[in-house]
């Protein structure tokens, strides 16, 4: 055979392919979503690591050569990360949004969600930094706060536009009104709670953060959480405490109240 005719036949063949698993690409996002509800009538997580370990192992051991078992472990992570962010997307129409002082987890907290909702996660201090091309440290030491609220106010201002997300925001977004209206624009503002002790205890030996860089000390950290608990109380629709509990508990005690939640007055404010 000509080697044109050969790749006009292969290609068919692979049309074959493709056809046959977007067939089997809808029915499995169908079920996947069918699940969604038998997990809701359970009060199951999105997330089932033990499950996820089970499939790749099935789908391993059904491939006839196990020279692809890399490949199809590598797509089969995808279609998985896919299924959860479409069951999360039922059970989360809107952002998630993380409000709270330093070091009350929303940049851990919120990676872990991204995680297992399968969301796209993003930190509003990473995009600062990576805009600036400077860290937080070097932005406040060279242009002053000031300089840093108006960086983070035209990311903030950015990100009402995304859709579905985990947003975690620096500490003290919640100090321009215009940054709490444009995230609650298509967001969920959840506000994580913790003690002054807890907090230092957390961030004592990290110095990145320049508001505490010179006095990092309880009475310090006590000083501006007085100043700011209003605004946060003021800007939060859920308040999570995160004293005594693990990141993985207060991913888990977010995701059950935002779904308690969802039944009574969600659907009203995010339809
Ligand atoms: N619930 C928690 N329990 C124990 N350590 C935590 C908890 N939440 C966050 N941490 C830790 O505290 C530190 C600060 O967390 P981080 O997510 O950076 O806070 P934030 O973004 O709110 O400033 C990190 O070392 C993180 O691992
Ligand atoms: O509370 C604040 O004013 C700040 C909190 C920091 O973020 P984290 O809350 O993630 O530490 C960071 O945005 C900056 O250092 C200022
Ligand atoms: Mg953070």
């Amino acid at each position: 055979m000509e080697t044109l005719d050969l790749l006009e036949k292969l290609r068919q063949e692979i049309d074959e392919c493709d056809k046959k698993i977007v067939e089997a690409f809808e029915k499995r996002m169908e079920i996947v979503l069918q699940i969604l509800e038998c997990k809701k009538a359970k009060g199951m997580g999105v997330f089932q690591p033990e499950r996820e370990e089970q499939i790749l192992e099935k789908v391993v051991s059904n491939l006839r050569n196990k020279n692809f078992s890399g490949e199809i472990k590598e797509v089969y992570r995808e279609i998985m990360r896919v299924s959860r962010r479409l069951q999360s997307k039922h059970l989360f129409p809107y952002n998630i949004v993380l409000i709270g002082f330093m070091g009350t987890g929303k940049s851990a907290v919120g990676k872990q969600l991204s995680q297992w909702l399968g969301m796209p996660w993003t930190d509003t201090d990473r995009m600062v930094e990576e805009r600036a091309r400077m860290t937080i440290g070097e932005i406040f030491e060279i242009y002053g706060e000031k300089y840093f609220r108006e960086l983070e106010k035209a990311v903030v201002q950015d990100l009402q536009h995304g859709d579905h997300m985990i947003i975690s925001c620096g500490g003290g977004v919640i100090l321009k009104g215009e940054n709490v209206e444009a995230l609650k624009k298509k967001g969920k503002l959840v506000l994580l709670q913790a003690g002054a002790d807890t907090i230092y205890h957390r961030i004592k030996g990290d110095f990145s953060r320049p508001l505490l860089k010179d006095d990092m000390s309880i009475t310090q950290i006590t000083k501006i959480l007085d100043e700011r608990r209003q605004r946060y109380l003021k800007a939060a629709e859920l308040v999570i405490d995160t004293e005594n509990k693990s990141i993985d508990e207060v991913c888990h005690e977010i995701i059950l109240q935002l779904i308690e939640k969802g039944t009574c007055n969600l659907s009203a404010d995010f339809s």
